[in-house]
């Protein structure tokens, strides 16, 4: 039976991730990159497939969890009848390998304790060669290479490595997992006290600046520490998630996998950093982003590998169950190959943000605005599969060609603004072609709403959009009543869907439904804040903080019917919402902390 999602905590060393549920089980850790084949894999089957659990051997989840400070070091803690005990776990930065470091720490009385270490590579397929070395562990199965670091003594059980033990008031006692590559010696130890000061230092120093002053700041924070940890430190790439496949629907076939970057997300990820006042990784992401397509505009992908990889073709998992059952396991993502036009308004307004928050400027980097605006005027009038990669037909997706008009009108801002250079008037004139015909054909007057797409019936939650990039203002009577619709018509016992996948005969071609997405209700609650009923919005954003986890993740999506998170976590976009809802509920503005809104006048 799969833990609940949101019973899963996150560890991360900004390579790769492990998710710990709250029995103190990691079910879930690819190595030595995020998007590697797993090496633990219960999430999405049973114990078979790879985990490691350390917990009281009475079993039953932590009594609490906390991160210490503004970090990610881990504390579960149980209280148990024979006394109480810690386990804090943490992925130490990067240096010589990847290591997850769990200590044991006995608070009160003598409790018995279990560890059992279920190694199996390539998302659980393989079984690696285990053998002893001295008092450690070695494990090895092909390019990889595991070590296990324990004073405790070590046996193996069926195709496990266990521990029984018992911890006293007082007593540390580590254990330490060390990944290399196989055809290199062995790692030096890492120092398991020297380690921790130095992960809980460098969060703590990340986190300190944060420039977010509003009326949430533990929220707020604990995201972006999230948001931080979904970024590849190598190259700069952002991802959308740490995993994959976790349903959109329990038992459904709308799984996923997340382990990549998708230029939308990535965007969205560095419009709430840039408005919080970390610049520093908008410029890591601007040269990712130079080197990912960098070559011909025409050849720009919606989605790339963490080292801008550009093909990341789509397989199943058939040996694994799913999570909860919810088959097939996919890595690899065909949206890859997509044409989503709105991906080009997204880069452009996010280098024009980041320019105007101060980021230094780039000469290639208005280079390369120039020629993928270039090629924006030439393909803005094609349909495409939109923000949410529909698998169907291609579609005249309203919230694409606004995004067209995003692109032109940055692109007359940064002229006129920072005096770079351009065909501006040509520019202007793209701007006011592409307004006037979303207003003419993407709006339904009979409605008082703009559609999905063009001559749609169906509603979007990306409409919610429109006033937030400055398409119309928020007191323009068809925003409103956009707002109206689709809360109206999108509404799941008060979240969002992201659309009806019913309407318009089935707009994404995929069977079965999925959830309320969470991003989407964040959008709502702007939304509501900027057409005036600033309670509402408040209510509503309570009550998606009230969906986080114990510790702060929020993944996809959200089904009120059963009360579960859904979808792969923790997600980006989820807590990029919440950071930009709680700036704009707090008087900040919704785009970023420092920069005006360009005028569609200039
Ligand atoms: O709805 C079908 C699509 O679902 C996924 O896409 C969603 O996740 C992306 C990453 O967060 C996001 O950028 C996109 O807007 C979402 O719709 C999946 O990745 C697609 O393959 C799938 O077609």
């Amino acid at each position: 039976m799969s833990a609940p999602i949101e019973d899963y905590a996150l560890l991360g060393d900004l390579q790769a991730a492990a998710l710990v549920a709250r029995d103190g089980s990691i079910d879930w850790l690819c190595l030595p990159r995020f998007d590697s084949p797993a090496c633990f894999a219960a999430l999405l089957h049973d114990a078979e497939a790879g985990r490691w659990l350390l917990a009281p051997t009475a079993g039953g989840p932590a009594t609490s969890r906390r991160y210490r400070g503004n970090s990610l070091v881990l504390e579960s803690h149980w209280r148990t009848p024979d006394g109480e005990v810690r386990v804090v776990d943490y992925m130490p930065l990067r240096g010589e390998a990847a290591d997850v470091v769990r200590v044991v720490e006995g608070i009160s009385g003598r409790v018995p304790m279990r560890m059992e270490l279920r190694l199996r590579l390539d998302y659980g397929s393989l079984v690696p060669w285990v053998r002893r070395e001295g008092p450690d562990l070695a494990a090895v199965a092909g390019p990889d290479a595991f070590w296990l670091h324990t004073p405790v003594e070590l046996r193996g059980r069926g195709l496990a490595t266990v521990a029984e033990f018992t911890v006293s008031a007082g007593q540390r006692i580590p254990f330490v997992l060390t990944h290399h590559p196989s055809h290199l010696p062995r790692p030096e130890p890492v120092d398991t006290g020297k380690a921790l000061a130095e992960t809980a230092e460098f969060w703590e120093s990340w986190l300190s600046r944060c420039r977010y002053e509003g009326r949430w700041p533990q929220e707020v924070r604990r995201s972006l520490l999230l948001l931080k940890a979904l970024t590849y430190e190598p190259t700069g790439g952002i991802l959308a998630a740490a995993t994959t496949s976790l349903p959109e629907r329990l038992g459904g076939v709308r799984n996923w996998d997340y382990r990549y970057c998708w230029l939308r997300d990535a965007a969205f990820t560095l419009q709430a950093l840039l408005g919080t006042g970390y610049v520093e990784e908008a410029a890591a992401w601007r040269e990712w982003l130079l080197r990912a397509i960098a070559g011909d505009p025409s050849k720009l992908r919606i989605m790339y590998g963490l080292d801008g990889t550009r093909r990341l073709p789509e397989h199943t998992l058939d040996w694994l169950s799913g999570y909860a059952g919810s088959a097939p396991v996919r890595i690899g993502n065909a949206a890859a190959g997509q044409l989503q036009l709105d991906v080009w308004g997204e880069v452009l307004d996010t280098l024009h943000l980041a320019r105007d928050s101060g980021l230094a400027p780039y000469d290639s980097a208005w280079d390369l605005q120039r020629a993928l605006l270039d090629h924006l005027e030439g393909r803005w009038r094609d349909p495409d599969n939109g923000l949410w990669e529909v698998r169907g037909p291609r579609r005249h997706f309203v919230h694409s060609k606004v995004m067209a008009w995003v692109a032109a009108d940055r692109a007359v801002h940064t002229v006129r603004r920072h005096g770079l250079p351009g065909p501006v008037e040509r520019w202007r004139t793209l701007r006011g072609t592409i307004h006037a015909e979303v207003c003419a054909r993407g709006y339904d007057a009979g409605r008082n709403t703009f559609t999905q797409f063009y001559g749609s019936r169906g509603l979007d939650a990306a409409l919610l959009l429109l006033p937030r990039v400055g398409f119309l203002p928020w007191h323009d009577p068809r925003i409103r009543g956009t707002v109206e619709a689709v809360r109206r018509e999108l509404s799941e016992d008060g979240l969002l869907r992201r659309y009806d996948p019913g309407s318009d005969g089935g707009v994404d071609a995929l069977p079965g439904g999925e959830s309320a997405f969470l991003a989407c209700t964040f959008w709502l609650a702007d939304a509501l804040h900027g057409i005036g009923r600033a309670e509402e919005a408040e209510v509503l954003f309570e009550r998606l903080l009230a969906l986080r986890n114990d510790v702060g993740l929020l993944s996809e999506q959200y089904d009120p019917r059963v009360g579960r998170q859904l979808g792969n976590t923790p997600q980006a976009f989820s807590l990029v919402g919440l950071v930009n809802t709680a700036r704009f509920l707090s008087g900040g503005h919704i785009r970023t902390g420092t920069a005006p809104r360009p005028s569609a006048k200039e």
